[in-house]
């Protein structure tokens, strides 16, 4: 399939910067887009076969075949299939009103990368470097996106050397022998073909405009209208369809009064600007990291000098692709892996605005906000805040704050009192309660000179559309918006109009193809019945534990109150448990999140609250357990593993009716695992910790597993199935029969008289 560009492709040499300003520029080369399908034609899988393994090695010169960035203005392209969520978007839409109107303040809960730019340069080198004497030692993990060629050796070398950790993966992968490797390489590979023509030969691609509109009035259509709460995450729930969840009364919104979001800085203000950056082609590493500094562009010194404090040496790929267009005051969008120094990247050229502002007067208690990030969930906005903090320790004189919900908004309001602040960091339910309540706030926001909406594509998504037109309609026009994320589905890209200018920049760090998660993270997915689901997760934690002394493992639930049952579980089995969810207190969750980040040898359960954004170091494996919520979910969990360049383990564990799932995944490199064998000691300390887990949480997660494949539509349309399936699922908590439900809420789930099901 030939590309089509509205306008201009760019083939650019591989050190961006350099192209971007004149006075470093070694001679980029701009090629016409008419130049597009003939490369593609020449060389459409070139990088398929490449491995990560080899040396990077750049030339200074430009070379038109070099990939590097694929990077556009405006959209273009195709469009990929809608989601299914999108799909469900008006039958959700009028269910979750119903639940809205009869639930006044029910709650509303929600819940992925990994390398591009970094693939491309070393399949680049690799080409480059193939009759240049020994490769570096990572061959097996290219391997494993080599069909048949993946074996053993591939296998061992990919943790390579006799100190390596022993992996889950070690344990349970390819019991199937490598007939399972053979096949998902071959897949992975015809899957790469078709979709990576946009990618795969430019250099660095533009496209500008925003032609094809498509799609727009399904995208939409349905929009989260109703949700007035600030629960930001637990309103995604509603997509994810747990009824448990939405009925429920949020205890979270009353506490944490006291919690403190504003971080203190120190050291002296006065920003000193460098000059442009020259030109200066460093040779790459094959890591996450180019070799591009920080003071090779024009940022403020103090930036630098907290930059040279937090340890961080030279820039990330995308840190390194988006700053000068950026800094060139251009409006983009990014897309790069999981873990991969998007926050800095973001972060960075926003201080700076906020820099060229002129400065508050003093008496001026309520001072514009220059700054404004959207984060989808409370954690991330924490994180983002924290970040920006370590990045303004030498600049006193900017202050910044978080709103969030789970604080009293009279709190939170009495804070940006106290604290003035010029960016704000905002979860986009809590940010329109501010803009609707708060007395002065409205003026303030037009102030806004830079919005970042960070996972830009969930925010984009049906669930938190209305707010975010809301916020976007609040803030200037003339601004400057930055929307990242890992995951940059066609729909979103077809609709990032909403928020961005017609001449924004696509900056894509992930080569299209090679897989948007990241090669040093292994990842399995085992079908089992889900009578063994819990044996068999606790089997795999046990392997995993005795295997890896330093384990740090996260698991995903659907729902916030299946997270509950499984925590509940894992504790009663001895393990060292804690849980994350909606249904939390914000203090609690923020402790929980603290006491992660710095441990070892502990397990998270949590639902996709922690799904998007959140930077634990060290993770060394994260489960998923159930369905997705779609591809772009499974990505940013299993995002938060691997993270820095980082090896890591992901495993998916599904029922046999919910494997339909893996084709949406099929891209990616992701090895069937046969079932580990359960051993029946094991199996009867399940059942034994599963009698000891409290009833009510059991028929909590009961009726929010129902409320969560009722919203997956390839399983919601038989809802006898449905039922037969939740009441399979009853079952494997150690119930006789399934817990009854009221009348009313199987009547708002469109359950009504559905055989199998209890009522109260
Ligand atoms: N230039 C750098 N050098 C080293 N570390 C960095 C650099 N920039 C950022 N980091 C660190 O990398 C880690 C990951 O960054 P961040 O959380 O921003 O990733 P991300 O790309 O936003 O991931 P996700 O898609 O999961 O949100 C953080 O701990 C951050 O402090």
């Amino acid at each position: 399939m030939s590309l089509k560009f509205p306008l201009g492709v760019r083939f650019i040499t591989h050190s961006l910067p350099c192209t971007r300003f004149p006075s470093m520029n070694s001679g980029a080369l701009i090629y016409s887009f008419r130049s597009v399908p003939v490369l593609s034609k020449a060389f459409p899988f070139r990088l398929k076969y490449i491995g990560l393994g080899s040396r990077v090695n750049f030339s200074t010169r430009p070379e038109r075949s070099q990939p590097e960035f694929v990077r556009r203005s405006g959209a273009g392209g195709e469009i990929r299939a809608s989601k299914s969520l999108i799909e469900d978007e008006a039958e959700l839409s009028d269910w979750v009103s119903d639940l809205r109107t009869s639930s006044s303040r029910g709650k509303f809960t929600s819940e992925e990368d990994n390398s591009g730019p970094e693939l491309v340069r070393r399949n680049v080198v690799d080409r480059d470097n193939s009759s240049r004497g020994p490769r570096r030692g990572r061959e097996g993990q290219s391997d494993r996106f080599g069909g048949a060629r993946r074996g053993k050796e591939g296998e061992m070398d990919r943790f390579g050397g006799s100190d390596r950790r022993r992996t889950t993966s070690d344990s349970f992968r390819n019991r199937e022998g490598a007939r399972n490797g053979r096949i998902q390489g071959k897949s992975s590979e015809s899957s790469f073909r078709g979709r990576n023509e946009r990618n795969v030969d430019s250099g660095f691609r533009r496209d500008r405009g925003l032609e094809n509109n498509k799609g727009l009035g399904k995208q939409t259509r349905g929009l989260r209208h109703e949700v007035e709460d600030s629960c930001d995450e637990d309103e995604m729930r509603i997509v994810s369809g747990s009824i448990d969840d939405l009925l429920s009364e949020d205890s979270s919104d009353e506490d944490d009064e006291n919690d403190e979001l504003v971080i203190q800085k120190v050291g002296s203000p006065k920003a000193v600007r460098t000059d442009m950056p020259r030109s200066d082609h460093v040779k790459t590493s094959d890591s996450y990291l180019s070799k591009t500094r920080f003071d090779q562009f024009p940022l403020s010194p103090l930036s630098l000098k907290a930059i040279k404090d937090a340890g961080f040496e030279t820039m990330t790929v995308v840190q390194e692709a988006t700053l000068p267009i950026i800094l060139q005051g251009k409006d983009v969008l990014a897309k790069a892996k999981t873990g991969t120094g998007k926050t800095v990247a973001f972060l960075l050229p926003s201080i700076e605005a906020v820099i060229k502002s002129p400065p508050p007067s003093r008496d001026n208690r309520q001072p514009p906000i220059v700054v404004l990030v959207v984060c989808p969930t409370r954690e991330l906005a924490s994180q983002a805040a924290a970040e920006a903090n370590t990045l303004l320790k030498y600049h006193p004189s900017i202050g910044v704050q978080v709103v969030i919900g789970g604080t009293k908004l009279p709190t939170e309001q009495r804070r940006m009192q106290t604290n003035p602040c010029q960016i704000l960091v905002a979860t986009p339910g809590r940010l329109k309660d501010h803009i609707e309540n708060t007395s002065g706030f409205a003026t303030r926001l037009m102030g806004v000179k830079v919005l970042v909406l960070d996972e830009a594509d969930h925010l984009l998504d049906m669930g938190f559309r209305r707010d975010i037109e809301r916020i976007i309609a609040a803030v200037p026009k003339q601004r400057q918006t930055f929307l990242f994320s890992a995951t940059v589905p066609e729909e979103v890209r077809q609709i990032c109009h909403v928020a961005l200018k017609r001449d924004h920049e696509f900056i894509n760090c992930v080569q299209e193809g090679t897989g948007e998660t990241h090669q040093k993270v292994t990842q399995m997915y085992m079908i089992a019945s889900l009578d063994r689901h819990f044996s068999l997760l606790y089997v795999l934690l046990k392997e995993h534990i005795a295997d890896n002394v330093d384990y740090k493992v996260i698991i995903f639930c659907t729902t916030a109150m299946v997270t509950r049952l499984v925590a509940d579980l894992l504790s009663q089995l001895s393990l060292n448990v804690r849980e994350i969810h909606s249904r939390k207190p914000q203090s609690y969750r923020t402790r929980v999140s603290d006491e992660f980040r710095k441990s070892k040898a502990i397990i998270l359960v949590t639902s996709d609250v922690s799904a998007r954004g959140v930077d634990y170091p060290d993770v060394s494996l994260v489960v998923q357990m159930g369905l997705p919520s779609d591809r772009e979910q499974y990505i940013h969990r299993l995002g938060r593993t691997g993270r820095k360049g980082k090896e890591g383990e992901g495993v998916l564990l599904l029922a046999p009716w919910e494997e339909y799932f893996m084709s949406s995944v099929k891209d990616l490199p992701i090895t069937k695992s046969t079932l580990p064998p359960l051993d029946p000691e094991a199996v009867k300390r399940v059942q034994k910790g599963l009698s000891q887990v409290e009833m009510k949480n059991k028929e909590a997660a009961y009726q929010a597993w129902l409320g969560y494949y009722k919203s997956q539509k390839m399983i919601a349309r038989d809802t006898t199935r449905l039922v037969e399936l939740a009441n399979e699922f009853s079952r494997s908590m150690g119930l006789d029969s399934p817990p009854a439900i009221a009348k009313n809420v199987l009547g708002k789930m469109g359950l009504k008289n559905v055989p199998g099901l209890r009522t109260k």
